[in-house]
């Protein structure tokens, strides 16, 4: 059984979920604190923050309380804190309030494209959410633990923005649902990953300033070969690798002569930051990149008019079919009769509408058995493979049958609209593949469609009688 955590109208269900979903997050941030009053990660903002954006009716005031309500208790029960829980959580509340605010208009609720329409939307609102939670943050700090403002302020802001800047795109970018991990066994996919790894181990034992971006191009790679989710969380798991090897002393990146006095942890975190943001614009470009791709694919191969495939489509969709020089294929070519005479009497329009009704027909009688393609113009075919000449005849006069028999309706009229076929059969013979077997088929059915125009039109040619094998390839 599946639980729910959230659904629009349950506000009780919603304001509990988000309570322990925002307890259980600050539990575990309070458990990463090294100095006193600050963590190392302090995920619990992120989190919330995506939580709300992918279920947008929770961007309400009495939802923030709550997640405001368990912020405190955490503070109050397991830091002591009294005072301070409340004033040091107002800056937390600040970096979700603001960050939703910037995203959840541009999250996609369709349920195949549950993810931000635009990824890099995040960085801005990673970075004008840090800078007002570290600005409160900082000042709370500086009035209840008596820390430096500018420290205080530095170690805010760098968390909150590289935090962010790592969980956001992870958690709102792809619906995990639609991959399929089996697409990461393939050398061409895990490899990246592994130099991610390698990556991070040498950045480690050679140190210094430049260690923090060596897996950059690693990074770089995967977001150009792997999905947007899994780009993300490499991302997000090299940061959080290193910053707890620098935290650890491990990444040493400092040396003795910095201008500003930085610590090693704020200068790694907002190398992290910067870090992240290169190959996660890569990753956006190229997805973008393959929906476009995708999309022109989708328009080249569909007629836009009668949904049938296209001539390319139909070309395309043949490289799917296995090839045997003894298969046997045959085309059924239609024209429709007198169509010029349709649209000079009843406008283009209705002749657009005659051509969706005949491909509409024609899926009825043909869609099972062959595939159905508009040619060009008032011309369709079909294409059947293994079939035999009678049953190639059979199912061209069937659809011409379906055609004839039943009146088209046209601007209050009813019209009789007719086709006129040619059919082909033939083995693929000397040839390689069964684009160059199809063309030929092709111009064989034009000849003969001819001659069904030639003979008072309304039929086919020629009969199966006549229609013998291989006989009209070539
Ligand atoms: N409405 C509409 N008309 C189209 C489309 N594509 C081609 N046509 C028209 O189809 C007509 C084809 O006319 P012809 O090739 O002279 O043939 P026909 O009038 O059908 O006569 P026969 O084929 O000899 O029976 C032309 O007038 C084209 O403009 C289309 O997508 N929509």
């Amino acid at each position: 059984m599946r639980v729910k955590l959230f659904a629009e109208y349950q506000t009780k269900t919603n304001a509990l979920s988000l309570f322990l979903i925002t307890l259980l997050f600050c539990f575990l941030g309070s458990h990463l604190r090294i100095p006193a009053e600050l963590s190392l990660f302090w995920p619990v903002n992120a989190i919330v923050a995506a939580v709300i954006v992918r279920h947008p009716w929770l961007h309400r005031i009495r939802y923030y309380l709550a997640c405001f309500a368990a912020m405190v208790v955490n503070d109050t029960v397991f830091s002591g804190w009294a005072w301070p829980a409340v004033t040091l959580n107002i800056a937390n509340l600040l970096f979700i309030i603001i960050s939703v605010s910037m995203l959840v208009k541009h999250y996609l609720r369709d349920s195949d494209r549950r993810q931000i329409n635009n990824a890099l939307r995040i960085f801005p609102a990673c970075l004008l959410a840090a800078f007002a939670c570290a600005s409160w943050g900082a000042l709370a700090q500086d009035v209840g633990f008596n820390a430096s403002f500018a420290t205080a302020w530095a170690d805010w802001f760098s968390e909150q923005f590289s935090t962010g800047l790592m969980l956001l795109p992870f958690l709102l970018t792809r619906n995990w649902r639609s991959f399929s991990f089996g697409e990461l066994l393939s050398p061409g996919k895990w490899v990246p990953l592994l130099s991610v790894g390698v990556s991070l181990v040498v950045g480690a034992m050679i140190g210094g300033a430049g260690s923090l971006t060596f897996p950059v191009p690693a990074l770089i790679w995967c977001a150009i070969v792997l999905p947007i989710p899994v780009t993300s969380l490499a991302i997000l798991l090299t940061g959080i690798t290193e910053i707890v090897l620098v935290s650890h002393g491990v990444m040493n990146i400092q040396g003795n002569d910095n201008l500003l006095s930085l610590s090693h942890l704020t200068s790694a975190r907002l190398g992290v930051a910067t870090i992240a943001i290169s190959p996660l614009i890569v990753a956006v470009s190229m997805d973008a990149v393959r929906q476009l791709n995708q999309r022109l694919a989708l328009r080249a191969n569909y007629d836009f008019l009668t949904q049938l495939l296209s001539r390319s489509g139909l070309y395309e969709s043949l490289k799917d079919e296995p090839f045997s020089s003894q298969r046997s294929v045959g085309v059924i070519l239609l024209d429709v009769d007198y169509f010029k005479t349709i649209n000079d009497n009843f406008g283009h329009d209705a002749g657009d509408g005659v051509l969706e009704e005949i491909a509409l027909r024609m899926k009825k009688v043909a869609g099972k058995q062959g595939r159905i393609c508009r040619f060009g113009g008032e011309e369709f075919a079909i294409v059947l493979f293994d079939a035999r000449p009678e049953q190639l005849y059979q199912l061209a006069e069937a659809v011409r049958q379906s055609i004839a028999k039943e009146k088209f309706w046209l601007q209050g009229n009813t019209v009789t609209v007719t086709v006129s076929s040619g059919l082909a059969q033939g083995t693929a013979g000397e040839e390689r593949d069964w684009h160059s077997v199809i063309n030929q088929l092709i111009s064989a059915a034009d000849k003969n469609l001819y001659l069904s125009k030639r003979n008072g039109r309304n039929q086919t040619s020629p009969s199966f009688r006549t229609l013998r094998l291989a006989s009209d390839v070539a």
